[in-house]
């Protein structure tokens, strides 16, 4: 079935919305708002459609031709063919529509407490990492590259330019070196990740595999000539149920970690570690997130869900103790050193789980959270308002579990001062948040 569809908006995914002849919503693939548009309904899921635009009758003037080669069928970023100006303001209507749906809170007041999206200045090449899946192609050749679009075939891309332009051809070296070795043998490497700072120039290669032999002085060799790297590792894992579990990480060349600066701070980051994509856009979040909190010189503050530290280092320099807790091992470690390295005697590294822990932490000045999509477990919240913050910061990369934790912090006298979406991903529809919660008197 084909239909003429007025595009309205962006969904929080890679489709735009727009309304059916009968009334039903529409969320078609490759649509833009303003957009007049055949649409291809492809299914249809009771109370909406969904569908793909195989026609643009009328063009909106938001619509652009994409950046990128590879738009059409790469999987990894759905609004390239959206102006820029398009995207924030998208992004910021998705935040406004999570906090009416889902928190409750009605439209004027949304609208009044959502400032404007943060823009980020490269709206390519901004991208420190790359991290791809790996596999063999028809001909049993090895591939490295993201996934095509709704499916999970590796799509062997020769270069991305959303990555710093360091990295940006470094699917097809790594491609190339990675098939001269491995032949009709399965190196058994499931995951590469790329990392590239251009303001430490660090170039780290992680090879993720399970463990048992490898050709450690090949791969090294041969990845080292392909890429100017200063540290190649190799992250090994094991099967549990469908978890991977972390065994270790072995450094096959190089440094055996990768380093990079925020906020004048060097963070040296171990290749399992969580960091930041987007330094530039991350200094804004923890300016944003700081400025939130108005902390005093003698405030007790705590860090939950704090990685390797991005905001625990600025935090630490303003306040008198900061309480970081983060539970994966090896971010722990990492914050470990570098506080350690960078003579911050204020700062508590907590290995442990945010929820668990915080109960632990007495009183509280200030808050800052960051946890995974996820968002805060459910018996955090209660944790929280027994701490007594002034303030809370909270950082989100999804507005719908966000919206969500809004409501429940609302239930236990935390009310939200202000929002700012701050765009860490040009050309896709994710989105960072910077929300302030005051305690209510
Ligand atoms: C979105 S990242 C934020 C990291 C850090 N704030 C930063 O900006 O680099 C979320 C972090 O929460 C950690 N995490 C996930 N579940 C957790 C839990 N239950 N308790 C503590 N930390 C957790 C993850 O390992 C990850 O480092």
């Amino acid at each position: 079935m084909r239909e003429e569809i007025t595009i309205e908006r962006l969904s929080y995914g890679d489709a735009a919305i727009g309304k059916a002849a009968d009334g039903k919503t529409v969320f078609a693939f490759g649509g833009c708002p303003g957009d007049t548009a055949i649409v291809e309904i492809t299914a249809d899921k009771g109370t909406y459609y969904e569908g793909t635009v195989v026609d643009v009758t009328e063009a909106s003037p938001h619509r652009v031709t994409p950046p990128c080669p590879y738009a059409d069928i790469c999987g990894g970023c759905g609004w390239q063919h959206i102006s820029y100006d398009c995207q924030l303001i998208e992004k910021r209507e998705n935040v406004i529509s999570q906090l009416i749906r889902t928190a409750g809170i009605d439209e004027e007041k949304a609208r009044s407490l959502v400032r404007d999206t943060v823009p980020s200045k490269r709206t390519m090449g901004y991208r420190n990492k790359l991290e791809f899946g790996c596999g063999r192609d028809a001909r049993d050749g090895f591939v490295v590259g993201p996934y095509k679009k709704h499916t999970n075939e590796i799509l062997p891309i020769d270069s991305c330019p959303l990555a710093h332009k360091g990295i940006e051809k470094a699917p097809k070296a790594i491609r190339g070196a990675l098939r001269f070795l491995s032949g009709s043998n399965d190196l058994g490497i499931y995951r590469i990740g790329i990392r590239r700072s251009i303001r430490t120039n660090d170039l780290e290669v992680a090879l993720w595999t399970n463990t048992g032999s490898f050709p450690r002085t090949a791969v090294a060799k041969t990845l080292s000539q392909a890429v100017k790297a200063t540290s190649i590792v190799r992250v090994m894992t094991s099967d549990k149920g469908k978890a991977r579990k972390l065994k270790g990480v072995e450094v096959l060349g190089g440094k055996g970690y990768w380093t990079e600066r925020v906020c004048d701070t060097e963070f040296k980051v171990s290749a399992p570690s969580f960091f930041q994509v987007n330094t530039a856009q991350a200094e804004k979040l923890v300016a944003l997130a700081l400025e939130g909190l108005e902390l005093e010189d003698d405030a007790v503050v705590a860090d939950l869900y704090c990685g390797i530290g991005t905001f625990t280092l600025p935090l630490a320099a303003a306040c008198d103790t900061v309480f970081a807790v983060e539970s994966y091992g090896s971010s722990v470690r990492d914050l470990r050193r570098i506080a350690e390295e960078q003579g911050f005697d204020n700062i508590e590294v907590i290995g442990g789980d945010a929820a668990r822990e915080l109960p632990e932490l007495g009183e509280l000045d200030a808050l800052l959270v960051d946890p995974p999509r996820a968002g805060l477990a459910a018996e955090i919240i209660g944790s929280i308002a027994d701490a007594g913050p002034r303030r809370l910061a909270y950082v989100s990369c999804n507005p719908a579990t966000w919206a969500r934790d809004v409501a429940r912090l609302a239930g236990v006298g935390y009310e939200l001062a202000c929002v700012t979406p701050v765009d860490m991903f040009p050309q896709t529809y994710h989105a960072e948040i910077v929300s302030i919660f005051q305690r209510e008197a």
